[in-house]
Order: structure tokens, then sequence, then C-alpha cells
């Protein structure tokens, strides 16, 4: 069988340049291209490239997706900084690409795929959920793709649930203490050195306590999410958010 030939964008960055070592490393992958910001991307376009993966900046993301999208090359984003806009306009694109599919993974690692859906499985049996992110403080965006991802599989388990807003009789915070609101759930975020990638998930009712928490040490968590998806993008068509897709989560 032909080796997948793989383009990663963004690769001398912390993800990419780890996605390139991952790539080359792993077998019946084929690393064929490597653009920085300064490289054009049309100089793929002579090099038969089966999946790129795009590990960018959220100011970027897009119009490289769009790009890909458009010249029918599966793509792993790994980039955050994807809203609901950006997503459907992606969707409306791909529906005009009927054989290419695009990941778009808020996260690579295992423990924080399995901690989202751990969280959603105990929303419905909560009153109170919370999502508090901690990461390294060269991070541009806040809340973290993760972060926003978990608290909008929260809140859609507590609708499907038909359960209330969470209880909160805050009626003065002037410096925004109770952190940012997805989809009716509270976002804290963390910016401290010495950190790569944490989240905890808060749950709370009448007596008890749940917290699901999941830490990435490093970026080397990421790669075995990336390399899978890599091995699998072609198996799908379309848009898929979140690497639960891709492991029957
Ligand atoms: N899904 C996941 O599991 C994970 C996602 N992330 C996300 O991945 C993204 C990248 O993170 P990280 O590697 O830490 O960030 P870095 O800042 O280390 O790397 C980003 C890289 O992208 C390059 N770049 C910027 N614009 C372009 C462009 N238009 N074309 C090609 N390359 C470009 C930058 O180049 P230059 O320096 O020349 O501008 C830089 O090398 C972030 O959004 C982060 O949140 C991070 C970890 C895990
Ligand atoms: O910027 C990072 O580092 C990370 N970004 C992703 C996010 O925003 O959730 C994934 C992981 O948390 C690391």
């Amino acid at each position: 069988m032909n080796a997948i030939r793989v383009a990663v964008i963004g690769a001398q960055g912390r993800m990419g340049a780890q996605a390139v070592d991952a790539i080359t490393e792993a077998e019946g992958l084929e690393l064929v291209a490597t653009l920085g910001s300064s490289d054009s991307l049309e100089s793929l376009l002579e090099k038969s490239i089966d999946v790129a993966v795009e590990l960018t900046v959220p100011a970027s993301t897009e119009a490289n997706v769009r790009f890909l999208v458009e010249h029918d090359i599966d793509t792993v984003v790994g980039t955050t900084g994807w809203d609901a806009e950006k997503l459907s306009g992606l969707e409306e694109l791909l529906a005009k690409h009927a054989d290419t599919a695009v990941l778009i993974a808020p996260n690579f690692s295992i423990g924080a795929v399995l901690a989202m859906r751990f969280a959603e499985l105990a929303a419905p049996y909560f009153d109170s959920a919370e999502v508090v992110e901690i990461h390294h403080p060269r991070k541009l965006d806040a809340p973290s793709g993760t972060a926003n991802h978990t608290a909008q599989r929260i809140a859609a388990a507590r609708n499907d649930a038909g359960l209330p807003p969470v209880p909160d009789a805050t009626e003065i915070d002037p410096n925004g203490a109770r952190g940012a609101v997805v989809d009716g759930i509270h976002v804290h975020a963390i910016r401290q050195q010495g950190m790569t990638a944490s989240e905890e998930i808060h749950f709370g009712s009448s007596g008890e306590a749940l917290t699901i928490r999941t830490d990435s040490h490093s970026s080397s968590a990421f790669m075995p999410g990336i390399v899978t998806a890599v091995r699998s993008i072609s198996d799908y068509t379309g848009l898929l958010h979140g690497l639960e897709n891709m492991l029957d989560l």
C-alpha cells in the first residue's frame, strides 16, 4: 500500500515541530512538505498531498483550511479559534467538495478527549457545572478550544436532559470574576508558567461534588491523536468536530 503523503503547516511551531517528527517516524506516513508563515500554500499543489496537518495560529487557520478544501486536500486541524460562524462556513464549503474531509480537533490528547466525554456523561446528573483551564502563558486565545468544546458539550447534554440554567445568585461582578460564559457554562482561564495544558471540570449538587481533571505535561501528549487522525481521515467526508468522532466515543 502507498504511504499517505502528509504536509505540516506551521511546521516550526511548538506543535508543528513535534508533528513533523511524529509523522516522520509513523509507519505508513510520508512527510512531503513543511510550511511556515512565510511559505505559500500554492507550493503544496505540485506535491500530491493526501493529508495536510494545520497547526498555526487562530488568525490564519480559517484561510489555510479553506484553501486546502478548495483543492480537495483532507485536513487535520489542531489550531484553535474555530467559532460557530467559521465552522458553519467551512461546512458550506465542504458541501461543494463531497469527497473531502476536515477534522477540527480542539484537543488531540486521549486524556482530554475522554475527560470531555466523561463530562458529557456526568452533566445531566448535577445542578452546577463549571470549567477551569490552565495553559502556558504563550497561548494566544482564551478560553482554550478544549474548554469551549467541553462547555458546549456539557450545555448540550444539560439541555437534552431538560435541566434549568446553573444556579448562580451573582448580581455584582465588575471585574468578570465569574469568568467567560459559553452556552450558559462558566469557563475560567489560568495562564501559568511551567504548564502545558490542563483542564478541570467541576460538577456539584446538594452534598456532593465531582471533579474531572486532565493534564497534558508536554506536547508529546497530542502526537498519537494527530497520527491516528492522519491515518483515518480518508475514511470520512465533510466536517468532523472533535477527535471523539474518529474514536467511536
Ligand atoms: N488540538 C490540540 O490538541 C492542540 C492545539 N494547539 C493549538 O495549536 C495552535 C498552535 O499551537 P503552538 O504550536 O503551540 O503555537 P506556536 O506559536 O508555537 O506555532 C504556530 C506556528 O504557526 C506558524 N504560522 C502562523 N501563521 C502561519 C501561516 N499562515 N502559515 C503557516 N504557518 C503559520 C508560526 O510561524 P511564525 O512563528 O513564523 O509566525 C508558528 O511557527 C494553537 O492554536 C494552539 O492552541 C496546541 C496544542 C494542542
Ligand atoms: O495552546 C495550547 O497549548 C493548547 N491548545 C488547545 C486548546 O486551546 O484547547 C489544546 C490544548 O489545550 C493545548
